[in-house]
């Protein structure tokens, strides 16, 4: 240990040492000003980097050393969160990076398959100090007879398993397992379809996934970004802080709602509204709407220039449409053909009379002349009303807002649908729901970009730049206890971040562009990322699937989710139904089978409501048992809500540390949320709960993905009625517990 402790602690120093000299480059580039304009560009790029820097040096704290290997060769490689080198000497590794090749076989060896290893040593640290040490012996002579060969690291695992719950998840890269790794390795090219049940490690492995894309595909990805979408803001506060701790920032984390810039999408609707607005033939809809806007009136149109009014007759208006649809542009762009057409025909109106020959001859007008009538009609205020009433330039908003406004462009975009569908449609303006969302991105692509959208997305970018400016003001100032320790050169240091301000800063990164890859990514709609994870994919509609793959033109994609925790009415019974329009069926499937989550006495449970949902499927297997039986406890309806205050208080009066999470019925969450909140004031309840609260009180959609040390899943029953998939939502709800489960149902 006392070995260990010296090495551990010589790398916290050459830690440091590596923050401190990139803060103080920070500072260096933010002090130094002017310059010809390549200089400005290539300080900012420097700012940038260090920057990051700093703040990844800062990140992996926690767990900086967790490995050690002993090979055959009689040579030693500690590994950690991020490579280390021996920069006074030879470049030695001091600590190998987790996703290098060489540290592979930390995860994979076995006593069957020892890979040249002889010992695997995990190293648990706490703030800087070494508390254990876990040794295996890859050797079957000697490899204890209990471990179980298929696990790596075994004690540190259930270690990992054992632990509480802190409403933040955790990385993992101190026990990645086998099964595991190889899909966090896997090649970057092609989609990639990662099934497996609950708790098996599927949103673990997709964020420790991006980190080793990241790493390994470092230049290539670092200009096109990667994003990863989850499915509610809940959960991506709840994996905030993983790729952070493996020194990776540069990842987009989005939920659907959040993919058309511009738009936040937090209005609710009733899930068979959001089920329709997913469905594909919404693509037809959305275009039915488009074309209905192109308008030709049944009676002339009068249109009132300087002294006349010039009528406008139908069937010039249909020629000027028919032109300007076969021109193939979108709506916006084909605007300029219809509005040449249109003013075409007004100006040989004109002509006709004011040239006319008193005896009959030919007109007496040259071209030039009429072509000057042409110009003095298209600055004519009558006239531009006109064909913007024929033919109006229209935002992805407006059109998506008039349609749900007015039952009449609702029935013209939507033949053949019934009355029922066409009444969930209409809406009153004020906010979008995130099934709003793809419809607006497929309206986009039917519309065109106008000049509006694009000022739009150059404010939205300057707000940016100006977050960001105020960013590396903060990291510099934040650096600054380090610089304190250096009289020499800290006054300046401190000066620096004080004399700037965030708007000089900006000033001064206009010119370039001082923005990462993922804040550009985030403000354009038309960004192609380099890859692109979908955490729960079995969520998305096939609206949804469209904007991804829009947003992924490679199609490099990591694919994540259970088919049978699909709880939104839209969302994907099959995976090669779902990809079968983007990719046919090239795409490759990886299954996990282990539930490192759920200890085996629940699973039993879930796997009652499994079978309910489809007798085929199988439930994962559980890589523990927990030793407490879950209770179920049926109570008096009007009796629920004190029952479960009861419960709650007993529960949380038994955690050490770690979280209780109570599931409801989304109808219940009122009354219940109130029951719960006057027996356990700190409970968290509400549409965006505070996940670090010991007590939390969710609906299912809000605990998808989530855990807790343990839950009480209340009025199972009313669970599975309030969806057509309740099933799958119950199935979802009594596997997110770690130790013990209970269970509520009303008489
Ligand atoms: N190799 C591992 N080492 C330590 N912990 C692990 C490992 N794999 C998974 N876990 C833990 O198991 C739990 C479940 O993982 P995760 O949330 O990724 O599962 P999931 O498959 O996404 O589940 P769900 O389908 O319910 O969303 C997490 O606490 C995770 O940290």
């Amino acid at each position: 240990m006392g070995h260990e402790q010296e090495y551990v602690s010589m790398l916290y120093d050459r830690l440091d040492g590596l923050r401190e000299q990139s803060a103080r480059r920070l500072a260096e580039q933010l002090r130094d000003g002017g310059g010809t304009q390549q200089a400005r560009s290539q300080r900012d790029s420097a700012v940038k980097m260090y920057a990051e820097q700093v703040e990844q040096y800062s990140a992996v704290e926690n767990g900086l050393c967790f490995g050690r290997l002993d090979t055959d060769d009689g040579a030693r490689h500690y590994i950690g969160r991020i490579g280390i080198f021996d920069t006074s000497g030879d470049y030695d590794p001091l600590l190998m990076d987790w996703r290098a090749p060489a540290a592979r076989a930390f995860y994979l060896a076995t006593a069957a398959n020892p890979q040249g290893v002889r010992r695997r040593r995990h190293l648990r640290t706490r703030q800087r100090k070494v508390v254990a040490l876990n040794d295996e012996v890859l050797d079957l002579a000697t490899a204890s007879p209990t471990a179980h060969e298929e696990l790596t690291g075994e004690a540190s695992l259930l270690a990992a398993l054992n632990a509480g719950r802190t409403g933040r998840m955790r990385d993992i890269v101190e026990t990645i397992q086998a099964e595991q790794d190889r899909i966090i390795r896997a090649d970057l090219p092609g989609t990639l379809v990662v099934q497996g049940g609950p708790g098996t490690g599927k949103t673990a492995v997709a964020l420790h996934r991006a980190a080793y894309l990241l790493y390994t595909h470092r230049r290539e990805l670092a200009t096109r970004g990667v994003l990863l979408v989850g499915p509610n803001e809940t959960f991506l506060r709840y994996i905030s802080q993983v790729l952070p701790a493996l020194a990776e920032t540069g990842v987009l984390l989005r939920t659907p709602g959040d993919l058309f810039p511009g738009v936040s999408a937090r209005r609710a609707e009733p899930a068979a509204t959001a089920a329709l607005k997913g469905r594909a033939e919404m693509v037809e809809v959305l275009a039915a709407a488009v074309r209905d806007r192109q308008w030709v009136p049944d009676e002339p149109l009068e249109i009132e220039v300087e002294r006349e009014v010039l009528p406008l007759a139908p069937e010039t208006v249909r020629a000027a449409r028919d032109r300007a649809r076969r021109s193939g542009r979108p709506h916006n762009l084909a605007r300029a053909v219809f509005d040449v057409e249109v003013v075409h025909a007004l100006a040989a109106q004109v002509a006709e009379r004011i040239g006319a020959d008193p005896l009959g001859g030919a007109n007496l007008l040259e071209e030039a002349d009429v072509a000057e009538i042409r110009r003095e009609l298209r600055e004519e205020p009558g006239v531009r009303a006109a064909l913007d009433q024929l033919w109006p330039v229209l935002t992805p908003q407006r059109l998506l807002a008039d349609l749900y406004a007015d039952p009449d462009r609702i029935a013209a975009a939507t033949p053949g649908w019934s009355d029922a569908d066409r009444a969930a449609l209409r809406r009153e303006p004020g906010g979008w729901t995130p099934a709003d969302v793809p419809l607006l991105d497929e309206a986009a692509e039917l519309l065109g970009e106008d000049d509006r959208a694009a000022e739009a997305r150059r404010a939205r970018l300057r707000a940016l730049q100006r977050e960001y400016a105020e960013g590396v003001l903060e990291i510099a100032r934040g650096s600054r206890s380090i610089d304190v320790e250096d009289e020499a050169e800290g006054g300046e240091i401190l000066g620096v971040a004080d004399l700037l301000d965030a708007d000089r800063l900006l000033e001064r990164q206009q010119s370039t562009d001082g923005l990462t890859t993922a804040q550009r990514a985030a403000a354009d709609r038309s960004w192609a990322f380099g890859h692109v994870i979908v955490d729960e994919a079995q969520e998305l509609s096939p609206m949804a699937w469209r904007l991804l793959m829009r947003r992924c033109p490679s199609r490099s994609m990591t694919i994540v989710g259970d088919v049978a925790q699909t709880g939104a009415l839209a969302g994907t019974p099959s995976w090669g139904e779902a990809l079968e329009p983007y990719v046919a069926q090239r795409w490759r499937l990886e299954e996990l089978t282990v539930s490192y989550r759920t200890p085996a006495e629940i699973m039993a449970v879930a796997a009652g409501v499994l079978a309910e949902i489809d007798p085929h499927l199988r439930p994962p297997r559980s890589v523990r048992r927990s030793g407490v039986p879950p209770w179920e406890r049926t109570v008096a309806t009007d009796r629920l809500a004190g029952e479960l205050a009861d419960a709650a208080v007993a529960e949380a009066a038994d955690l050490t540390d770690g979280r209780l999470g109570v599931i409801v019925p989304a109808g219940r969450v009122d009354a219940l949320g109130a029951a719960l909140l006057a027996a356990l004031p700190e409970a968290a309840v509400g549409d965006h709960p505070e996940l670090e609260s010991r007590v939390v009180l969710l609906t299912v959609a809000q605990a998808k993905g989530l855990e807790f040390d343990t839950v009480l899943v209340v009025d199972p029953d009313g669970i599975v009625a309030e969806s057509p998939r309740g099933h799958s939502d119950l199935y979802v709800a009594l596997t997110r517990a770690t130790q013990r489960l209970g269970i509520l149902r009303p008489a």
